[in-house]
């Protein structure tokens, strides 16, 4: 791709310079070209190296190539020096150009696609290609712009050959060029336009990807704080604003740059006099487009933030919609949704008025600037400094000169509007996980030993609360443990840390005698299954959730063998077969098709068809009736054939009666362990306490059925 843009870089280049600039005129119209494009490529390095210095002070551990950075910023200002040089050269030479100095300069000029790449290049290892997207764009609009400094001139001309007695011989040739300048005009115009609609495309994809590719790196603890509406606004609206409006707005005011340097070197060829009289509203243009522009990007931000908010309400509202209708609240809901939409609206006129003023004040200008350059103008050409066929010309450069200036101003505007709505996305996308993923440990042999070593931890949302308290114990490898306690007491906590979901705050956890963080992310997860308390289905078949991550090339016959098998063990076949399209049922969005106990059974066979080494249960059957809930306990304790290490977090203590040690966790602190037999022995302990009371429960059910 990279190859892609240097190749047209230098194909333009050539092209342009070889066969088609025939004037001293156009080769240093060119060679500005470059050197403008090379400025900006040295503005953006300079930013971007910036960046890089702050994320080193932030992050000693990154380490960067700094020669190789310097030595491309090196290669940039040798760029524009040799530019500048060329631009020199041609404005102080007099003679012709012989046709080997043409050669030369041309692979003078050269340097600017090869720099370009080098630019590219380095865009690239940032991992922020998409902006080379941009810069094509820039490369087509610059094309485009490069003939539409050249229209007025010829309307100009062609116009004075009508209108004046003394320029009729000269009718035909101008109406050559200008059906050649318009024509080119047109054509590089849709050249332009295709290429824009690819690129906001390709732009708009790839900021999505990358976004949801940081997304998918955070830590869990980063969706405990980032609602998920929020983070969804931020990847489907803000992503949508800043490609069309980044893409369209940096290649139309590269263009616009390009028309106004352009335009102005017309203006001043033809009167410099008439040039300054025009230029008078210029600044001021600018000034209110820098006003008005700070304006946009706050008010922006703002809107995107409410709007970011009003997704977060529609999307939780969608989600819990059964609890909302069983409340009656969808007008509580929809007045909410409205409240921040309101806002939004409120803040968007802020918008619509700072936008109207901005363009009155620009007409205003335009007016102004056109009056004394008309008056002006007359006066010189009654004064024979001016010919009347070039102050035809100066008027239409003129107008256009106002166009761009207006162009620019807006452009301006609206670029700020896309900082506004950027800020949030670039924070995420540049964004780096408080967890690693994981490191590079991959043992032949796993065997599901576990140790936590004096583990604590506090909840990212709720860093002054202890959730777990130094918890050490140690199990070995094929036994089948259980986590009790009361509710909140940390079973899910410790579960959730085997998972590696969180980094303990302090101690280790080590399995087979290795950090769990040293263990490669996609192996560790390969070995260690988990059915979660509250059974999460895809939008799915039956089929594809059981098999869910598994490698795809697993053979489909075998694949459908397992599924069964898996499904058997949970003892979820029968009522998978007894549905109408069996295994390729639809399970609908978080598994809605589907009862409580249905889903959680499928979740046991998504977890066992991995065949793990580590099986944690958390209240895994809690929504089962007691027969299947039995029958999964069976064929949990008596698979003898595979060795695997299980841990069960229950209340129904009955369910764990058998297991090889019982942890009681109690206000995120073990306070006893043993088997079944050994607890119950502790006068006053927890465990005795837990049982007592859920014998209790049972024995004042039994009585209320009799
Ligand atoms: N993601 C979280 N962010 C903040 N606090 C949390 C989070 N998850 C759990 N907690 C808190 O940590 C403590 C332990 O919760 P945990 O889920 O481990 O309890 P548990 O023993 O599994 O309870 P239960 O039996 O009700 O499932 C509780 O006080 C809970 O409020």
């Amino acid at each position: 791709m990279v190859l892609f843009f240097l190749v047209i870089g230098l194909t333009f280049t050539i092209l342009f310079d070889l066969y088609i600039s025939s004037t001293r005129f156009y080769a240093i119209f060119s060679a500005f070209l470059r050197l403008l494009c090379i400025i900006i490529a040295l503005v953006y390095r300079s930013i971007y190296d910036n960046y890089d210095r702050k994320e080193e002070q932030k992050n000693t551990k990154i380490k960067r190539g700094k020669f190789w950075t310097q030595f491309k910023n090196i290669f940039l200002i040798i760029g524009t020096l040799m530019q500048s040089s060329t631009i020199y050269y041609l404005l102080s030479s007099k003679e012709q150009l012989s046709i080997y100095k043409w050669v030369l300069l041309t692979l003078f000029q050269m340097s600017m696609p090869l720099f370009t790449y080098l630019w590219i290049k380095r865009i690239e290892k940032e991992d922020l290609s998409y902006l080379q997207n941009i810069w094509f764009e820039i490369f087509a609009e610059k094309q485009d712009s490069n003939t539409d400094v050249f229209v007025p001139l010829y309307t100009g001309r062609l116009l004075s050959s009508v209108a004046f007695k003394e320029a009729w011989p000269e009718f035909k040739q101008n109406l050559i060029m200008f059906v050649i300048v318009n024509f080119s005009q047109g054509f590089l115009g849709g050249f332009r336009i295709g290429v824009f609609a690819i690129c906001v495309s390709r732009l708009n994809m790839r900021l999505k990807t990358k976004l949801f590719q940081s997304y998918l790196k955070q830590e869990i603890g980063f969706f405990d704080t980032h609602e998920s509406g929020k983070l969804l606004s931020r990847l489907n609206q803000d992503t949508q604003v800043m490609s069309s409006i980044v893409a369209n707005n940096i290649a139309q005011c590269a263009g616009a740059l390009v028309k106004f340097v352009g335009t102005l070197i017309m203006m001043i060829k033809l009167s410099y006099h008439l040039t300054i009289a025009c230029l008078i509203g210029a600044p001021l243009i600018l000034i209110v487009a820098k006003i008005s522009g700070t304006a946009h990007r706050r008010v922006s931000e703002k809107v995107q933030t409410l709007s970011a908010e009003a997704s977060e309400i529609c999307e939780e509202t969608i989600q819990t919609i059964r609890t909302v209708r069983s409340f009656g609240n969808e007008d509580g809901e929809l007045k909410n949704f409205i409240s921040i939409l309101r806002q939004a609206y409120k803040i968007s006129l802020i918008q619509a008025a700072i936008s109207a003023g901005q363009k009155w004040f620009v007409e205003l200008c335009q007016l102004g600037m056109s009056v004394v350059m008309l008056s002006y103008g007359a006066k010189l050409v009654r004064d024979n400094k001016v010919a009347g066929p070039d102050l035809l010309a100066f008027v239409i450069y003129q107008l256009t000169l106002g166009a761009i200036l207006s162009d620019i101003s807006q452009i301006y505007t609206s670029m700020m509007s896309a900082a506004g709505a950027s800020e949030a996305v670039f924070d995420y996308l540049d964004r780096k996980p408080k967890t690693l993923v994981g490191n590079n440990l991959q043992p032949d042999e796993f065997q599901g030993e576990i140790e936590f070593q004096q583990v604590s931890l506090n909840y990212p949302a709720r860093p002054n609360e202890i959730a777990l308290d130094n918890i050490s114990f140690k199990i070995a490898s094929g036994q089948i443990c259980a986590f009790v306690g009361p509710s909140g007491s940390g079973k899910s906590t410790c579960i959730n840390l085997l998972e590696r979901f969180y980094d303990p705050g302090m101690g280790k956890i080590l399995i087979d005698g290795h950090e769990i963080a040293d263990f490669e992310h996609k192996y560790l997860h390969k070995k260690i299954a988990m059915v979660s308390q509250e059974p999460v289905l895809f939008n799915r078949s039956i089929r594809e959730n059981i098999a869910y991550a598994l490698d795809d090339e697993v053979n489909k016959e075998l694949l459908t063998a397992e599924i069964i098998d898996a499904a058997k063990f949970a003892n979820a076949h029968t009522f998978i077969t007894e549905l109408v399209d069996g295994y390729d049922t639809q399970c609908g969005q978080r598994g809605g098709h589907l009862s409580g106990g249905q889903k959680q059974r499928l979740c046991i066979s998504r977890a066992i068809i991995r065949k793990p080494t580590i099986l944690l249960l958390d209240e895994a059957t809690s929504s089962l009736d007691p027969v299947n809930e039995r029958l999964i306990q069976d064929a949990l304790f008596e698979n003898k054939k595979e060795k695997r290490t299980i841990i069960i977090s229950a209340h129904r203590l009955s369910t764990i009666e058998k297991c090889d040690k019982i942890f009681v966790i109690h206000k995120g602190r073990l306070v006893e362990q043993g088997t079944h037999d050994e607890l119950l022995l502790i006068n006053n302990g927890v465990y005795q306490e837990l049982v007592r009371r859920q014998k209790m429960d049972l024995n004042e059910n039994e009585k209320e059925i009799e």
